[in-house]
């Protein structure tokens, strides 16, 4: 496959094209190709992630970003390092259905919960690890909405799991046969926007990312104290979001570490919506230590499929050990991919909040994220 690029020349010769694996792009990745855009790649850490030292690779132009979470990365290894806990897991698909009457749209959403294992069968018959381990049902009117929630293994499983939907839906219209399907997905997933349904009940990987970093690192390495960062945290992460209406943004910066990394493994750059959704804690412990954690409900990662198999972003993949499907243990790939995730969040909100209590924020972006005229 060649690229459009004759046919478009006039605009757009300076986008690179060449030495590029198109096969693998055409038919996956991409519509109306013209070239690619490079992005730098810098890494970040290692880190200490439960016991083993894990690399961050960051895609990112922001100047400042990679030195900020290397800088925090340094100050937790220096401590032992993190410890990480992937709560739950599963990737929701919503349909919308409509029924003719309030009555019919109540016998459906007693009828799925009732007829649960009818339903996963029919999910499951589409894929070989795809399991079907929710449907929850929300009636509004005569519409009904069904989140469905399925372990993906290491898939991010939006492909996946619209497909198993899709022919449970067929299942129940056996049932229902006056039921329409307005739309596979009715946005009560929520794919791809901010809600409070992923914030609350989780989408993907729910991961929480814990370390504790010692009064005298803290004053070392990040030039601050511990009773300054554990303030501004109550002052800017809760109640500055608080008073923002923030819907899970109660953190710093989460969402500059989950763009880059997605950008640098093949993940959907999109999800980073509800992706970086994050509470960041930041507690004194008696010793006078500080104990800083990152709750990231809803991490959509996976390690098989999207841009995942691009040549670059397996390398990354590969480079933190989680490359492509973990055939002894389905799933475990992408649970450590978002594992990595959480503590490149960790690292990232530890220095950042300890650069703005220095009052270092601006000096440090005028340094390395604006040249020098
Ligand atoms: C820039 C630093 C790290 C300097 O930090 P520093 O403490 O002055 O630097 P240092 O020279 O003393 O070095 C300390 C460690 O930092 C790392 N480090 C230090 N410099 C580099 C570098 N050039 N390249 C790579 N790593 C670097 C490195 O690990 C080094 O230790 P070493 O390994 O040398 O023993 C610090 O001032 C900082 O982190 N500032 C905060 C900047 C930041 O976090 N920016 C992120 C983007 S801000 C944004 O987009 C979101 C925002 C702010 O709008 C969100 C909001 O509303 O809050
Ligand atoms: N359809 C939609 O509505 C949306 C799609 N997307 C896009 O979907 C893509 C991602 O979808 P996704 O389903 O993750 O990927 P793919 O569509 O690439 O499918 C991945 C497939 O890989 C197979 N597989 C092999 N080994 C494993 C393993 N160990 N664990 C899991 N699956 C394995 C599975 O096949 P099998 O199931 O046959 O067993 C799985 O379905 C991205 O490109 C994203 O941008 C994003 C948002 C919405």
């Amino acid at each position: 496959m060649k690229p459009m690029k004759e046919k478009n020349s006039h605009c757009i010769d300076d986008v690179p094209y060449k030495h590029y694996d198109w096969a693998r792009v055409v038919g996956q990745n991409c519509e109306n190709i013209v070239g690619y855009v490079p992005v730098p790649v810098g890494i970040a850490g290692p880190i200490p992630i439960d016991g083993v030292e894990y690399p961050i690779p960051m895609a990112t132009t922001e100047g400042a970003l990679l030195a900020s979470t290397h800088r925090g990365a340094r100050a937790i290894s220096m401590c032992g390092g993190c410890h990480s806990v992937v709560l739950a897991e599963g990737m929701t698909r919503a349909p919308v259905v409509g029924v003719p009457t309030l009555a019919e749209a109540g016998a459906l959403a007693k009828f799925v919960k009732e007829q649960f294992p009818l339903i996963k069968a029919a999910f499951e018959s589409t894929t070989r690890f795809g399991k079907l381990l929710e449907l929850k049902p929300c009636v509004v009117g005569r519409k009904v909405f069904l989140r469905f929630r399925a372990f993906t293994g290491d898939a991010m499983g939006m492909n996946m799991v619209t497909k198993g939907v899709d022919k449970a839906l067929s299942v129940i219209q056996e049932h229902f046969p006056k039921m329409e399907v307005l739309a596979l997905s009715g946005n009560y997933c929520t794919d791809k926007k901010p809600s409070a349904i992923n914030w609350i009940e989780g989408r993907g990987k729910s991961v929480v990312c814990e370390a504790t970093v010692t009064a005298d690192v803290v004053e070392r390495v990040l030039k601050t104290s511990v009773d300054r960062l554990v303030q501004l945290n109550i002052d800017k992460n809760y109640i500055g979001s608080a008073m923002a209406g923030s819907l899970g943004g109660f953190n710093a910066q989460a969402a500059n570490v989950v763009a880059a990394v997605f950008l640098a493994t093949g993940q959907d750059p999109a999800q980073v919506v509800e992706s970086s959704t994050c509470l960041t804690s930041m507690t004194k412990t008696e010793t006078g230590d500080l104990i800083i954690s990152v709750t990231m409900p809803s991490i959509e990662v996976g390690t098989v499929g999207g841009g995942t198999g691009l040549q670059a972003q397996h390398a990354m993949l590969e480079m933190i050990g989680c490359a492509g499907a973990n055939q002894a243990q389905p799933g475990a790939n992408s649970q450590l991919l978002s594992r990595v995730v959480a503590a490149g969040v960790l690292s990232a909100e530890l220095s950042l909040m300890s650069g703005l209590v220095a009052g270092h924020l601006l000096s440090a972006h005028m340094k390395l994220n604006r040249k020098q005229h």
